[in-house]
């Protein structure tokens, strides 16, 4: 059977790419996308693919891209090479925008939504002590985090307010019902 392409969305701030760093190094049964993005490769944060916008358009024509989507004045894109890997049987993590889980939906045999949610001011204090956007940028941010998930999606709601291990372990239980987690890391 192929893998599942597991999406991790949410509003800016609410931990996506942390959680899937840790889910990553927790469970060896889930493989990371790594995205294009139209920023400079040096923003720190996740690892990426930075490229113009010219080059990810040409990317994005001559269809190396398994999803692509706008937002905050960036593209995005993640590698249609995660065919392979679901291909394959493993599963595959994904930061997505909530605007581009319909078409995720239609792209992938196997799909789970995993929506993190955390409370307004956790979101704004983790943006300005992260800084990697100017005041403006956070504020911006913060306006679109009540963006609704498109009907007809099906998420697993995951809140990450508290610790982020709690989350971790309530995702893996959640992926892996009546298994074990594969835990290759140490208990924090
Ligand atoms: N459970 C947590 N407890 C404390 N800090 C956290 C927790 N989860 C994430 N953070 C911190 O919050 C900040 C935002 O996290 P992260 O970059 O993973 O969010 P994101 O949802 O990927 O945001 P964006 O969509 O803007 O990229 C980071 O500095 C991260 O270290
Ligand atoms: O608000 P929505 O549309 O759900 O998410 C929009 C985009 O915001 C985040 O981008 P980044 O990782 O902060 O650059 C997400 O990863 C997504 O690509």
């Amino acid at each position: 059977m192929s893998g599942r392409f597991i999406a991790i969305v949410g509003p800016s701030g609410v931990g996506k790419d942390s959680v899937m760093q840790a889910l990553a190094a927790r469970d060896p049964r889930l493989g990371l996308a790594r995205r294009v993005i139209t920023r400079p490769g040096d923003a720190g944060g996740e690892e990426f693919d930075g490229v113009t916008e010219a080059a990810f358009e040409a990317q994005e024509t001559a269809g190396v891209f398994a999803l692509s989507w706008r937002a905050h004045g960036l593209c995005y894109a993640i590698p249609a090479t995660v065919d392979a890997v679901l291909a394959a049987g493993r599963d595959v993590m994904g930061n997505l925008s909530r605007s581009v889980l319909i078409a995720a939906q239609a792209r992938f045999a196997r799909i789970e939504v995993i929506a993190l949610s955390a409370d307004h001011a956790t979101l704004a204090a983790r943006l300005v002590r992260r800084g990697r956007e100017t005041d403006a940028e956070i504020t911006r941010r913060l306006e679109r985090a009540t963006f609704t998930l498109p009907q007809g999606v099906k998420a697993h709601v995951v809140e990450n307010n508290g610790v982020l291990d709690d989350c971790v372990a309530a995702i893996l239980t959640h992926l892996y019902p009546g298994a074990m987690a594969c835990n290759t890391g140490t208990d924090k």
